[in-house]
């Protein structure tokens, strides 16, 4: 079988990852950071596009690779119409769609920018991988109780399907035959419902929805909130910024950093320590609403993002919900990977690559 070599390109609002993959081995793996005066002078995160480029190629060159020797690149997906998952082919209805940002401006938009550019030079293909617009939900679960308001499916999608694949595989069985409760815990925290490979409930991780998180404040008293929109103390932005980048743990205790949480608990900071232990409760909590989605049929709980490597934080949602089913631990992510596997399997021609040709309708 011939050798594929594929770049992988994993942009942050911080920072941009990629990755160099033969086949399933890694040659080289970086995390390019962007200071803040460095991304100041762009008004939209796809301003970026030439400058994230320009380092991405700099590191190619760096160790030794040269783009004509690409088979492919694979990039995170962004804010685009809701799609179920898998990997698509980067098209034009989709880059026109990401350089809009018509679901909202994420720095995943620069994905699929990035792998059309450089593949277009490479002379190979471009695709995204579950991005985080994927959309498999149930229509029970698209009600939120006011008609004008329906729920979205915006969350990790790309970690979560990778570690359903992974947790799958080690019970011996495919994704598509088990049932999992993902919870992936990095600086927001999504919970998806995961079903025979599709998931049909998920909270939306980029809306106030679900536990609160590092930088996220999770579902709130909706009514405390209209009142304070229209206290006239705040301007719109303000309020969404306490929601996504503002609210949760750095809005209670000033970091975002889970690890300087758990040094002040040490300590013993008693105020961090029950922030610590709300945190806990909420995600155990969503964990719990998720596997009534599933109807109690569930092969196991994974718990994974960053915020998986605190065992303190582990044991104590595993005390809540080890009575549900087997509770994995994969801390961290395996984003870079899990791109690299999805363009692996449509060269391979194990999977069709799909088209991004998305219908508005029922979303
Ligand atoms: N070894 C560790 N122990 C405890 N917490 C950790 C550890 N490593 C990372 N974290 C915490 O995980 C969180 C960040 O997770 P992660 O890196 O997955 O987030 P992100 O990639 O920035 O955001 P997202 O996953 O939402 O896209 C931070 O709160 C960080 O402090
Ligand atoms: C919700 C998907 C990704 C993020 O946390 O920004």
């Amino acid at each position: 079988m011939s050798s594929f070599k594929i770049l992988v390109v994993n942009p942050g609002s911080t920072s941009t990852k990629i990755a160099v993959y033969e086949d399933e081995n890694e040659i080289f793996k970086t995390n390019i950071t962007h200071s803040r005066e460095e991304l100041a002078p762009y008004e939209k995160i796809t301003d970026q596009l030439p400058l994230r480029k320009k380092v991405i190629l700099n590191a190619l060159k760096e160790h030794g690779i040269k783009i004509s020797e690409l088979d492919a690149v694979s990039g995170r997906g962004g804010l685009l119409w809701p799609i179920p998952g898998g990997t698509y082919t980067v098209n034009e209805k989709m880059l026109e769609d990401l350089k809009v940002g018509v679901q909202g401006q994420h720095a995943s938009n620069l994905g699929g920018l990035i792998a059309y550019e450089i593949a277009k030079e490479a002379g190979g293909k471009a695709f995204i991988v579950d991005p985080v617009i994927v959309d498999e939900m149930e229509p029970v679960a698209r009600y939120s109780g006011i008609p004008e308001i329906k729920r979205k499916s915006i969350f990790h999608a790309l970690n979560q399907k990778a570690m359903g694949r992974k947790v799958a595989k080690e019970l011996g069985k495919e994704y598509e035959e088990c049932n999992f409760v993902i919870a992936h815990m990095g600086g927001g925290v999504s919970v998806g419902a995961h079903s025979k490979g599709r998931v049909i409930d998920v909270n939306n991780a980029l809306d106030g929805e679900g536990p609160f998180s590092p930088n996220r404040s999770g579902g709130v008293p909706v009514g405390d909130l209209v009142k304070m929109c229209f206290s006239g103390k705040y301007t719109q932005e303000e309020i969404l910024k306490k929601i996504v980048g503002e609210g949760g743990l750095v809005a209670y205790l000033n970091t975002t950093d889970l690890r300087k949480v758990e040094e002040w608990i040490e300590t013993g900071d008693e105020d961090a320590y029950l922030i610590f232990r709300a945190m806990a409760y909420q995600i155990a909590k969503e964990i719990g609403s998720a596997a009534t989605v599933l109807k109690g049929q569930v092969d196991a709980i994974i718990l994974t993002g960053g915020m998986a490597h605190s065992e303190r934080l582990t044991k104590m949602i595993s005390e809540r919900v080890s009575f549900i089913a087997p509770v994995k631990i994969c801390a961290g992510e395996n984003e870079l990977e899990a791109l690299a596997l999805g363009a692996l399997r449509v060269l391979r021609g194990e999977e069709r690559a799909r088209e991004y040709n998305p219908s508005r309708a029922g979303c």
